[in-house]
C-alpha cells in the first residue's frame, strides 16, 4: 500500500526579528569605585566631619500643659480630625534623623485655610522629646570627650530660648544627669583606664564662671571661688581659679557648688511655668594636661580644654514684661546671643568668600571674646539647639532654627593644635602651681617623686609662657603698626583741614578788606555827591540871581523882536496901573524866576556853555561886562561874568543840538503843564527872536547872542523893568545909556563877522534905537546863523537882508508873508504873545521883592523901547506913526494886541 504525501510547508527566509533583550547588569560586573572617587568620597566624609556640628533637641511639653491640651482636644471636636502638627498643640515635629518640620500654628496664620510648614534639614542630629540624656551625651558629647582625651580642645554650646532645656541638657538633675556630669564621669573613667593601660598620665582641672550683666556692662564672676572679679584680657581670664580635679566625685561636688552660686532670677515668663531662669552665661572648662612619664622626653606635654557653655535663654521682652534691671539683663542676654550669631555668620561668609574679611564681632561681648578661637574657626565647636515644640513657642523656635541652620555649613579648615589652646589657657598656670603646692604639702612623704613632678610642671609653664609672650609681642607689634598708620592718616587729614581753614580765613580777610574799601569808596562818592549837590545849589542860586542882570542889557538888540515886544507889552500894561504895578512887577519877576529855573536846570548846559572859548566867549563877556558896568553904575551891584555865562541855560547853548534838545524839552514841558506851560511859553520867543540872524560865518557867537534874546524877554517880565519905568529918568540919563550901548556895539563889532557888523550898522542908520540895537543885531545874526545849522531854520538870506527884515518886523508880525520858510517861528511868536497876555492878565502878587538889580538894564530897555519914559509912550507912538518906518516897540505892541484878540490860535498850533 502507498502512504499519503506530507503537507506543504512554507519556509520564511526572513524570520521576524526579535528585539534584543536589554542587557542585564551582572552581579559580578559591579563597577569598582575608582581610586579617585574613593578619595573624593573620603574627603567628602572627612569634610562632613569637619563641619560644625549642630544638634537639635526638642524638649517635651510640660506635663500640665500636655494634660490640659489633651483634655481640650479629646471630647469636643469629633467631626474634624485634627492635624498631626496641631494635635497636641505642637508646631515642631521630627521628620527624619536630621530634619524637622515646623508648622505655623493656626493662631499665627494670616490665612487660616492655607497652612505653612517649613522643613529644616541638615542637622547633625535631631533628638525628639523622648530622647534621654544618655542619647544626647553619646551623640553630642562623647565625640568631644574623646577628642579632649586625645588632646584636642572642643566647645559645646547650648542655645535656645528660655525654658527650652539648655540647663537640663548640660547639668541635668541628680536622677537624670546631663552631659557635663556624664562627660566628667567618662573622663575620669578614661583616666583610670589610662593608668591601668600605662598611658600617659594626665591631670585635670576645672573652672566655672559666669558672665552676667551689670547695669549696661558685663562682668565675670568666678563660681568656684570667693575671689574678686575676674578680668578678661583678650581670650584669657585673669584671676579665674582652676581647681584641679582628681576624680568624678570631686568634680561633681565642685559643679554643684558652682551651680548653687550661679545667679538666678525669676522672670514673668519663668514664673508662669514655675521655672527659675538662669540669667547668665555659664561656662565650664575642663583642662587636661598630658604629661609624659619620661621626664627626659623631648615631647612637650599636650593639654586640651573642654569648654561647655550654657547660654542664658533669649527671651522676648513683650512676653516677659521685664522692666528696670531685669530689662537690662534681658537686653544683655539677647545682645550676647545676637553677637554670637553675628560671629558665626561672619565666619561662614568669610569661608564662602575669602575676600570678605572676618568681621570683629567677637569684640562686642565678653562671651565671644573669650570664645574667639572657636568663633573664628580655629577650634572645634558643637552646637546644641534646644527648642520647645509648643504652638506658643513657635516664634522662638522658628527664630532659632532660621538663625542657626546656616551654621551647619561652617567648616573647620585651619584647626589649631590643641597645644596652642593650652598655651593660651596657661595664663592661669599660677593657680595650678598653687594647687600643686597644696598637693606637695599634702603628699610630703612621697618626697622626691613629688618634687620631680613639680619641676616638670614648672618647666612646662615657663616654655608655654615664652610662647605666650612671643604671641603677645607679635600682636602688640601689629597693633602698634596699625595705630601708627591710623595716626599718620589722622595727622594728614588734620593738616589738610588746617590748610583749608587757613585758605578760607585768608579769603575771608580779603573779602572783608574789599568790603571796607567799597565802603570807603561809597563814602567818598557820597561826599562827592554832596559837594556836587552843593555846587549845583550854588549854581542854581547863581542862575536865579544872575540871569536877570544879564538880560538887562539886551533890549536894544531885540528891539524889534517879539519877545521884547511882549515884555514891553506886559511892562506897559503893568506900569499903566497905578498901585498894583509894583506887585505885578513882582509877579512877573516870580514868573521869570520860575522860567529861569526851568531854563537853567539842565546840568549839561553848564559845562557845555561854560566851556565856550574864543571869540564868542569874548563877545559874550564883553556884552555882559557892558551890562555889568551899567548895572554897577546904577545900583552898585556886582555881577559875576562866569555866572552870567553859565546862566543862559540849555536853551541858549551854542551847540545847536543842545539848543534843539532844549527847545524840545521846553515844548514838552509846555505841553505837559498847565499855567506853567503858558508862562514858560514865553521862552519860545527866544527862538524866533534870534532866528533872523543869517550870518553864516559867525557860528561861535550864536550861543552867546541868544542870551540877549533871553534877557530881553526876562527883562520884560522882571519887576526891575517896571520900576525902571519910574526911576530910569532920575537914575540914568539917556545919554549914558546910549554911550554904553554904543561902546558895547563897538566892542562886539570887533569880534563879530563883518557882515553882521555891517548889517547892524545899516540898521543903526535907519532906526532911532540904532545905538543899542546895532551890536545886538549883529550878535543875533551870527547867533541865528549857527543855530540854523542844526535847527529847522533855513539859511535863506545874507545878514544884511535879514537884519532889514528884522527891522521891518515883517518876520515877527507876519511871518507867513515876509519869511515863509520860518512858518514854525510864527507859532512860537503866537505862543509868546499868548504868554505875554497871560502875564498881563495874571493876578498881581503883593509880595515885594528885593531883587532890583535889573533896574538899570530895565530902564535901558525902556529907553530903547519907549524913548524917554513910559510917560512919553503915547506921544512917541503918535510921532512914529507918521514915519514910514514905525518904531519897533509900537509894532510889538500891535502884535501883542493882536495876540490878545487871538490867543488860542497859537496855543492850538503848539
Ligand atoms: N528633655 C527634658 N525632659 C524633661 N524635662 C525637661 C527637659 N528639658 C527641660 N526640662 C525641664 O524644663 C524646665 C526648664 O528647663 P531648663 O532650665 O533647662 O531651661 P533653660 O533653657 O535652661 O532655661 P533658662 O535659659 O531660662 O535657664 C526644667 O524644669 C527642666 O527640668
Amino acid at each position: 500500500m502507498a502512504s499519503p504525501p506530507p503537507p506543504p510547508s512554507t519556509i520564511r527566509r526572513n524570520p521576524p526579528r526579535r528585539a534584543r533583550p536589554p542587557p542585564t547588569p551582572l552581579a559580578s560586573a559591579k563597577p569598582k569605585p575608582s581610586p579617585l572617587s574613593r578619595l573624593l568620597d573620603d574627603e567628602a566624609a572627612a569634610s562632613q566631619e569637619e563641619r560644625l556640628k549642630v544638634f537639635l533637641r526638642i524638649r517635651p511639653l510640660p506635663d500640665q500643659e500636655r494634660d490640659r491640651r489633651s483634655r481640650l482636644m479629646a471630647p469636643k471636636d469629633h467631626r474634624r480630625k485634627p492635624k498631626p502638627a496641631a494635635a497636641g498643640g505642637v508646631c515642631l515635629v521630627v521628620t527624619g534623623p536630621n530634619s524637622v518640620a515646623l508648622t505655623v500654628p493656626q493662631s499665627k496664620l494670616t490665612d487660616s485655610k492655607r497652612g505653612r510648614t517649613d522643613v529644616f534639614d541638615g542637622f547633625s542630629g535631631v533628638f525628639s522629646p523622648d530622647s534621654s540624656q544618655l542619647d544626647i551625651f553619646n551623640h553630642v558629647m562623647n565625640p568631644l570627650v574623646d577628642d579632649f582625651l586625645g588632646g584636642k580642645s572642643g566647645l559645646l554650646v547650648a542655645m535656645g530660648p528660655t525654658g527650652s532645656g539648655k540647663t537640663h541638657t548640660i547639668f541635668g538633675s541628680p536622677r537624670n544627669p546631663g552631659i557635663l556630669p556624664l562627660a566628667l564621669r567618662q573622663i575620669f573613667n578614661a583616666a583610670n583606664e589610662s593608668k591601668v593601660g600605662k598611658q600617659p598620665a594626665r591631670s585635670f582641672s576645672l573652672s566655672m564662671f559666669e558672665i552676667l550683666s551689670e547695669g549696661k556692662g558685663e562682668r565675670i564672676l568666678d563660681l568656684l571661688s570667693d575671689a574678686a572679679e575676674c578680668v578678661l584680657q583678650q581670650s584669657t581670664i585673669k584671676g579665674l581659679q582652676e581647681v584641679a580635679i582628681t576624680d568624678f566625685v570631686d568634680a561633681e561636688s565642685l559643679v554643684s557648688r558652682g551651680m548653687m552660686k550661679r545667679s538666678t532670677a525669676a522672670t514673668n515668663a519663668n514664673s508662669k511655668s514655675r521655672h527659675v531662669s538662669l540669667r547668665s552665661q555659664c561656662i565650664i572648662t575642663i583642662r587636661a594636661v598630658h604629661k609624659s612619664i619620661d621626664v627626659e622626653s623631648e615631647h612637650l606635654p599636650s593639654s586640651a580644654v573642654l569648654t561647655i557653655a550654657d547660654l542664658a535663654g533669649a527671651e522676648r521682652e513683650r512676653r516677659t514684661g521685664n522692666q528696670g534691671s531685669r530689662l537690662l539683663e534681658s537686653n544683655f542676654i539677647n545682645n550676647t546671643s545676637m553677637v554670637f550669631g553675628h560671629c558665626l555668620r561672619s565666619l561662614l561668609e568669610h569661608q564662602k568668600n575669602q575676600k570678605k574679611p572676618l568681621e570683629m564681632h567677637f569684640k562686642n561681648s565678653m562671651l565671644t571674646r573669650y570664645l574667639r578661637d572657636y568663633l573664628e574657626g580655629r577650634k572645634k565647636m558643637t552646637l546644641v539647639l534646644n527648642v520647645k515644640p509648643g504652638d506658643d513657642d513657635y516664634l522662638d523656635t522658628t527664630f532659632l532654627l532660621r538663625q542657626a541652620s546656616p551654621y551647619m555649613k561652617i567648616k573647620y579648615t585651619s584647626l589649631e593644635d590643641s597645644s596652642d589652646l593650652v598655651s593660651q589657657k596657661r595664663s592661669n598656670a599660677s593657680l595650678i602651681c598653687q594647687e600643686n603646692k597644696k598637693k606637695r604639702k599634702v603628699h610630703k612623704p612621697e618626697g622626691i617623686v613629688v618634687e620631680r613632678k613639680e619641676k616638670v610642671d614648672m618647666d612646662d609653664i615657663t616654655k608655654v609662657s615664652d610662647r605666650d609672650n612671643k604671641a603677645q609681642l607679635k600682636f602688640l607689634n601689629s597693633e602698634l603698626q596699625r595705630v601708627s598708620r591710623s595716626g599718620k592718616i589722622m595727622t594728614s587729614i588734620a593738616k589738610v583741614l588746617w590748610t583749608v581753614l587757613k585758605q578760607y580765613k585768608h579769603k575771608l580777610l580779603d573779602s572783608e578788606n574789599a568790603a571796607e574799601n567799597m565802603k570807603e569808596l561809597i563814602r567818598d562818592k557820597d561826599i562827592q555827591i554832596m559837594e556836587l549837590k552843593k555846587e549845583l545849589e550854588v549854581l542854581n542860586s547863581c542862575c536865579s540871581c544872575k540871569n536877570f542882570p544879564i538880560v538887562g542889557d539886551t533890549p536894544r538888540a531885540q528891539d524889534d523882536a517879539m519877545s521884547s515886544g511882549e515884555a514891553v507889552q506886559s511892562l506897559v500894561s503893568q506900569s499903566n496901573k497905578p498901585d498894583p504895578s509894583y506887585a505885578a512887577a513882582d509877579n512877573v519877576h516870580q514868573f521869570a524866576a520860575e522860567a529861569e529855573e526851568f531854563t537853567c536846570h539842565g546840568p549839561k548846559s553848564f559845562p557845555s556853555h561854560c566851556d565856550l572859548k574864543g571869540e564868542s566867549a569874548n563877545c559874550e563877556t564883553l556884552a555882559i561886562s557892558l551890562i555889568d558896568e551899567q548895572e554897577l553904575s546904577s545900583r552898585d551891584f556886582k555881577t559875576e561874568k562866569s555866572c552870567s555865562l553859565g546862566a543862559s541855560g540849555p536853551m541858549i547853548d551854542s551847540e545847536s543840538g543842545n539848543t534843539k534838545a532844549g527847545l524840545q524839552v521846553v515844548h514838552k514841558e509846555l505841553d505837559s503843564s498847565g499855567n506853567f506851560a503858558e508862562e514858560t511859553s514865553s521862552h519860545s520867543i527866544r527862538k524866533p527872536a534870534c532866528s533872523h540872524s543869517d550870518n553864516p560865518s559867525d557860528k561861535g557867537l550864536t550861543g552867546h547872542h541868544k542870551m540877549p534874546c533871553l534877557r530881553i524877554e526876562r527883562v520884560g517880565q522882571s519887576p526891575q523893568f517896571s520900576s525902571c519905568n519910574k526911576e530910569s529918568t532920575t537914575e540914568q540919563s539917556k545919554e549914558e545909556s546910549e554911550e554904553l550901548s554904543t561902546t558895547a556895539v563897538d566892542d562886539i563889532a570887533e569880534v563879530m563877522h563883518p557882515d553882521s557888523v555891517s548889517s547892524s550898522q545899516q540898521v543903526k542908520s535907519d532906526t532911532e534905537d540904532v545905538s543899542s540895537s546895532q551890536s545886538l543885531q549883529g550878535m543875533v545874526a551870527s547867533q541865528k546863523k549857527a543855530e540854523e545849522l542844526d535847527t529847522e531854520f533855513e539859511i535863506c538870506e545874507p545878514a544884511p537882508a535879514v537884519i532889514e527884515s528884522l527891522v521891518n518886523h515883517g518876520c515877527r508880525g507876519r511871518p507867513e508873508r515876509t519869511c515863509p520858510a520860518k512858518a514854525s517861528n510864527h507859532v512860537k511868536v503866537s505862543e509868546a504873545e499868548e504868554a505875554a497876555h497871560t502875564f498881563a492878565s495874571r493876578p498881581f502878587n503883593t509880595k515885594k521883592t528885593t531883587r532890583r538889580r535889573l533896574q538899570p538894564a530895565a530902564s535901558m530897555m525902556l529907553k530903547e523901547f519907549c524913548g524917554a519914559g513910559m510917560e512919553d509912550i503915547d506921544t512917541r507912538r503918535e510921532d512914529r506913526s507918521n514915519k514910514s518906518y514905525s518904531g519897533k516897540s509900537d509894532v510889538l505892541i500891535e502884535l501883542l494886541k493882536k495876540g490878545r484878540t487871538v490867543p488860542s490860535a497859537g496855543r492850538a498850533r503848539a
